[in-house]
Formats: C-alpha cells, structure tokens, sequence
C-alpha cells in the first residue's frame, strides 16, 4: 500500500506545474505512512528488553562492520545488523557501482526530472548492494562560502534550489525501500575547525537559508538526518535540544531519527537528551571512547536518561526501517555485488545538461569538424597513476569528476576529456595535438596551426581529513590550480581560437583568463564524475546545445562574496540573509557571472506573464505535519509565462522565477529564487512555464511571532533566464 503510494508520487513529480497537488498529497500520505510505521515499532518495541534498545541506537565500532556505520541485529524481531553507507554521489567503497554526478552538477541542469531520476537509481543501488541508510543528500554545506572545502556534495547555496534538489533526491531514493539521510544538520559551513567552530546565526537567517531545506526533507519524509560536527550558537549540534528537539522534531515534525556524524557526539547524556537517536559509527577511529552502549545503559539506570526516551529514539529508528519497509525481503549487505544497471546514462544525461556555457564570442562552439585541435593541461587526461589511485578521490591528479573525502566512490570506469575528444576525431578525420602538462614551456607548439585550442584547468577542494596539494579541505582562494591561469594565458597568445574548459568544485575568479583575446570561450564543466568526457563532448560538438545555469555567482574578486571562511573560534554568519546572489544584489555588486547564468546555441524569448494569486496576509496556521505547518505547502499563487525557442536549433531553457517581498516585510534579499522549470524547445517551438507558490514561497519568519508570515502589501515577480537577466515583471498584491 505504501509503496504504491511512493509510485504515485514519484510519477507525479514529473509534472513540476502539479507541485501544490503533489505536495498535499504527499504531505497526508507521508503523515499516514509514518502512523503505520510507528504503529508496527511501538509493538517490535514492546518485545525488546533495554539491552537490545541500546543496542539499536548505537553502532558497533569504526571498521567492525561491512559499512561505515553498522548496529547490532536484533534477532527477536527480524531486524538486521543495519547499514549505514556513504553517501550523496553513490555507494562508497563498492566493488562495482555507479559514480553518480555530485549533488553540484545536479543542481547545475535545473533539471528536476533528472535529479529525480539519479536519486531513485541512488536508491536501487544502496537496495542492490544491502544498504539500509544512504548517508545523503546534502543540504550543510549550503554553500555561503565560496571556497567551502564540502560544497560540491550540496546543492548550492540557494535554499529554494537546494530544497528542490534535497526533496526529489529524498523522494528518489526512498521510493526503491531506502532510508535517506539528510545531512548535516546544521550550519557546517566550513571545514577549517569544523569540529571545534560555533556557528552563531540569527534566528530569521537560520529559518529562510539555513533551515529551509531542512524542511523540504522532512516534507519528503526522509528517515534521517545526520547531525553536524560544529557548535550552533555555543553548543554542539549533536547536543543541541533548540536545533534538534525544538527545531527539527517540534517545529518541521520530523518523525524519523538523528544520527550523529562520525564522532561528533561529546557527551553521554547531553546527546540522548536533546534528541540525538544514534550514535555513529559507536567507537572513535581507535575503537576507543564509547559514549553510548555501557554508557548509555547505566544513564538510563540511573535515570540520568530516561526509560521513555530511550524507547523514543530506538522508536524512532524502527519507524525508519519499517517505513521503508525493509522488514521484508530486503537483500543482504553486498557492497561488491554489481549493480551498475544502465544508470551511467543518468551520469552522461546530467554532466552533459549540468555543463554551463559562460562564453560563446564568434560562435566558436559547436565545434565543426576541425582539421585540427590542440588539447592542453593536465586534467584532460586520466589520472596516470589510475582512476581511482587516490583514498576517497584524494588529489587532483589528471581529470577532475568530483572532490574529495567521504562522499566519493570508486569510478567503474572514467572517460576523460581526451578519451571522447579522441574517439570523435578518429571518426572527423581531426588530428589531435596532445599536451597533457600544465607546464607553459612548449605549449605554443601544441596549440600555434590548430583550428582551435581546448586547454583544461581546475579547482578541487574537499573533507578535511584529507590534505591535497597543501589543501586541507577549503580553498585558500578561488584560482585555479596548477597554474591554470598562466597556462590558458600561454595557449590564448599561440591561439586565438582559444576554448577554455573548467572543471572544478566551486566558483574561480576568471578575470585573468577573461582578459586574453585568444580566449573566445569559457566552458565551465563542473563536476561530471565517470562522464567526464563524453557528456563534453556533446556539447562541445553540437550534439545537444548547452543548458546548464550556473548553481552559484562567479564574482569578479573572491572579496566580492563578503562570506570568507572563518578563522577563529566562532562564525557569527554577519552576512545572515545575505549570501551568493542576495548579496551581490543587495551592494549592488556586478557579478562576473551571475546565478543562473548559462548560455545556449539557440535563442529564446520571454512573453505573455500572468499572475494569480489567492494568497492573504498573516501567519501560517495549520497542524503540524512533515516540514511544518500544513499551511505553508498549500499553492497560494500560480504565474506563468511563455517562452520561445527563436533560434535554428533545438534547446532547453530554464526560466526562474524571482519574488520580492514587500516593503511591510523587515528588510529582505531584493529578490528571491521561488520557481524554476526547464522547457525543451525545438526551433520554433513555444511553451508555458508554470510556476506554483506555496505559502512559504512567499513568507518571511517573524522572529517575534516564532512563526512564517506573508507580509501585506505589493509582491514583485520577475521571470528571466538568470537573476540578472529578466525579461518579464510584474506585481500582485496580498
Ligand atoms: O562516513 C560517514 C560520515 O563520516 C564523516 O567522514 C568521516 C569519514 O567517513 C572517515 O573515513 C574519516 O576517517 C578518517 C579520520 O577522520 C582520521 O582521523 C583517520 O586517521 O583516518 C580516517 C580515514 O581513514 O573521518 C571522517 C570524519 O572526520 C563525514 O563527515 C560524513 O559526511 C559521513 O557520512
């Protein structure tokens, strides 16, 4: 019954138009599914003595078990050794499975049916090898630092973009019977000090940015959520009774259970009674201290833990399983079993639609059939060691598919850029003039007679367990690596058909690449994982024109961003509502590229907006239910537009939809990302746009009512192909 009803939704949420039917229904079927399952723990529960409670909630010990994380079976009931397995891009540590695209590029196609797509593969993979828990999707980082070391596992640092992202994954996922793990709750910005920095934020930055994801996750009925390793507002997040009782259980209603990240439990009973549920992986990486288990038996024993909530979290955690309904015929743990299927055409799909075209002067690109082309750098090659010779993706060696630390797998394969580019010049008749160094010396030959010169740079950052090339996690600043700039800036003087292309984990400063006249495009990859080649190729041929938008502001200067990482003990977020795009817009700064920024080899015009609106002024209202109150999830106002494809080729373009609060709201960003949708178009072709609001589109949080409230007065709406490219406005008012 539950399944079928996960089958409904999923179908559903292809039509974005029907988002407000979708999420009502999701909302009472989410509610219903959570009774059933809390029904079915509170009787496993009643069979269970203390011992086995405790075992439920704590893991066994680092590298004890076959997974990351792993608790006890507890045979009286059916319930298995459970495992808990990295992470957001696919299985970590698999013998043979998908390396899907990081959450990054996903949010770079804008593409909900795809991201949707890569989450249920996501799903049958975890399910195919016995995962229990996929420890992903990632909405902390949320990504207001540009060089955020683990941002490129997120979604980027617009929290309605990322809250789309989050909820399509979640719901990919757990429709092939796997529990999702939202992480990390909350504000882990940064990796330097990251388990050691408290991150002060105020509480209307906290609930719009920070927060808003969070609860489009717990809207989709994820399991799980992972708590972080930081301090929020003084305490740890693990230990935080405002963040994780107040805000996550109480305010957003999650019914599922928090774990902890790898150690980032302190205390005994500060965890269990501010409602962490599980303490991962139980042991510290010695198998040492153990904060749970024994010690968690004699809390409750002597009532420093009470019996009632040690029953909530193993409650909890049984709700999780059964809701998935792993209790049945669910495979047992294989993380070498081969479950690949087809789903590198996901990977191919979205690295190609994730690819954002910033520069296009003369038209150079698509390329057409060129007697000859120069391919410069060294990530245009596979890493010469092996694809996989580095710990979790631990240097930037050869070309780059994603960053490093816990959230990569191994590649079964990587088709790197001189891969494709070979195989489509074998069949062009192109000759191809190699030079796989970044060393300036000699670059000239290489590129001086060809038609045209692809030089390849980089940025790469990553977890901050791991150190690569002096780079502990953050970027120290936003220049590509190896000399990148110097490199593009020696090919761009030999050859004034120069094709930049950029793969790397977040924005780079592009203003010494820019000022080069040979340089007449910039094609800025991302991260596309095992593709890497092949989804390039595509584009740079003509195959399919370009469609990404870029997920972030490129700026002209990193000090443009105004959200550096901090160095002390304590992050106070000074910038609070104002991050990425809603900063620059608010210092009227000029962003070199700004978000949703990405050019096309067709042209598309905008017309014929038409705004309605049943919204009213005031707080919301309804019950608590998932991700809040009911309220908040209903459609309130629906616009639309239509959008043509005028140039020769077919497209896809991604309409965004902009609102500015009125001016009775307290001071806000100028404008706000509330809808977006992506339209293929063939030459000629129109179609609508339909962008639904929900209550929260449109609300602010009061900090004095402690509660979402649409402001009276006169919403502005724009609609346009980036947020500083708007072709369409107008108002209405509440
Ligand atoms: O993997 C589960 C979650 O763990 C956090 O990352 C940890 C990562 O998984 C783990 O491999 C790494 O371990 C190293 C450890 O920190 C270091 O002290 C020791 O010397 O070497 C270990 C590696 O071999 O620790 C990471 C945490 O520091 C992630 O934050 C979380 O997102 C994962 O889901």
């Amino acid at each position: 019954m539950y399944l079928q009803t996960f089958a409904v939704l999923a179908a559903s949420s292809l039509a974005w138009a029907e988002t407000g039917e979708k999420q009502a229904r999701q909302a009472s079927s989410g509610s219903a599914a959570w009774d059933a399952a809390y029904s079915q723990a509170s009787s496993a529960l009643s069979k269970l003595s203390q011992q086995d409670k405790v075992n439920i909630v704590t893991g066994v010990g680092w590298n004890k078990g076959p997974c990351v994380g792993n608790t006890p079976a507890i045979r009286s009931i059916g319930y298995p050794q459970l495992c808990l397995q990295d992470g957001p891009l696919g299985i970590r540590f698999g013998g043979s499975v998908t390396a899907f695209t990081p959450g990054i590029q996903a949010a770079s196609t804008w593409d909900v049916e795809l991201i949707r797509q890569r989450g249920v593969y996501l799903g049958a993979e975890a399910k195919g090898v016995g995962v229990h828990v996929l420890l992903g999707p990632v909405a902390g980082a949320l990504g207001k630092i540009p060089n955020g070391g683990r941002n490129w596992e997120g979604f980027g640092p617009d929290p309605y973009l990322t809250g789309i992202a989050m909820s399509e994954t979640i719901e990919g996922i757990q429709s092939n019977g796997v529990q999702a793990c939202a992480k990390h709750f909350i504000l882990n910005e940064q990796e330097t000090n990251r388990e050691t920095i408290s991150s002060v934020v105020d509480d209307r930055t906290m609930h719009e940015l920070y927060l808003f994801p969070f609860a489009d996750a717990v809207h989709s009925n994820v399991a799980s959520v992972m708590c972080s390793y930081n301090k929020v507002n003084g305490t740890w997040a693990c230990e935080n009774d405002k963040i994780q009782n107040g805000l996550l259980k109480k305010e957003l209603g999650f019914k599922g259970y928090v774990m902890s990240d790898w150690n980032a439990q302190h205390t005994t009973n500060g965890a269990a009674n501010s409602g962490m549920d599980m303490t991962m992986p139980g042991s510290d990486y010695n198998g040492k201290t153990i904060l749970w288990g024994p010690q968690l038996n004699t809390a409750v024993n002597n009532g420093q833990v009470s019996k009632a909530r040690l029953d909530d979290m193993a409650k909890r955690i049984l709700a999780g399983w059964y809701l998935l309904k792993q209790n049945s015929g669910y495979p047992a743990t294989n993380l070498k079993a081969n479950v690949q299927g087809n789903h590198k055409e996901n990977v191919r799909a979205v690295a190609r639609d994730g690819i954002v075209l910033l520069k296009n002067d003369d038209s150079i690109l698509p390329l057409k059939k060129p007697s000859k082309l120069a391919v410069i750098g060294s990530s245009s090659v596979v890493n010469p060691a092996g694809r996989n010779a580095c710990t979790d993706r631990g240097c930037n060696t050869g070309a780059l598919g994603m960053g490093w630390g816990s959230g990569t797998t191994e590649y079964p394969y990587f088709v790197a850029p001189y891969d494709a580019l070979k195989a489509r010049a074998q069949s062009d008749g192109t000759i191809i003039n190699l030079s796989s160094s970044d060393s300036t010396s000699g670059v000239a030959a290489a590129a001086s007679g060809a038609d045209a010169a692809l030089v390849f740079i980089t940025a790469d950052s990553g977890e901050g367990y791991i150190t690569v090339e002096g780079v502990t996690g953050d970027r120290p600043n936003l220049d590509p690596w190896h000399n990148g700039n110097a490199l593009v800036q020696a090919v761009a003087q030999a050859n004034k058909n120069t094709i930049v292309v950029v793969h790397s984990t977040g924005p780079i400063i592009l203003e010494t690449i820019l000022a080069q006249p040979g340089v007449k495009a910039v094609v800025w990859a991302g991260l596309p994982s095992q593709e890497n080649g092949n989804a390039l190729v595509d584009v740079l041929y003509g195959l399919v024109s370009p469609s990404g938008k870029l997920p972030y502001t490129i700026a002209k200067s990193e000090s443009d961003y105004g959200a550096p990482v901090a160095r002390g003990g304590t992050d106070t977020f000074p910038e609070g509502l104002f991050i990425d795009y809603r900063h620059f817009d608010k210092q009227g700064i000029s962003p070199r590229y700004e978000f949703g920024f990405g050019l096309s080899y067709t042209n598309f015009t905008y017309s014929s907006l038409i705004i309605t609106s049943t919204a009213s002024p005031g707080p919301a209202k309804g019950e608590t239910i998932p991700g809040g109150r009911s309220d908040l999830w209903e459609t309130v106002a629906t616009i639309t537009a239509t959008i043509k494809n005028t140039g020769g080729v077919t497209g896809a373009e991604v309409p965004q939809l902009y609102i500015t609060l009125p001016s009775s709201a307290p001071s806000s960003p100028p404008k706000q990302l509330r809808g977006f949708t992506k339209l293929k178009l063939a030459p000629g072709e129109r179609k609508t746009a339909t962008f639904n609001l929900r209550k929260r589109d449109l609300s602010y949080w009061d900090t004095a009512k402690q509660n979402w409230v649409v402001p009276a007065g006169s919403f502005g709406v724009s609609v346009g192909a980036s947020s500083r490219d708007l072709r369409l406005s107008g108002k209405f008012d509440v």
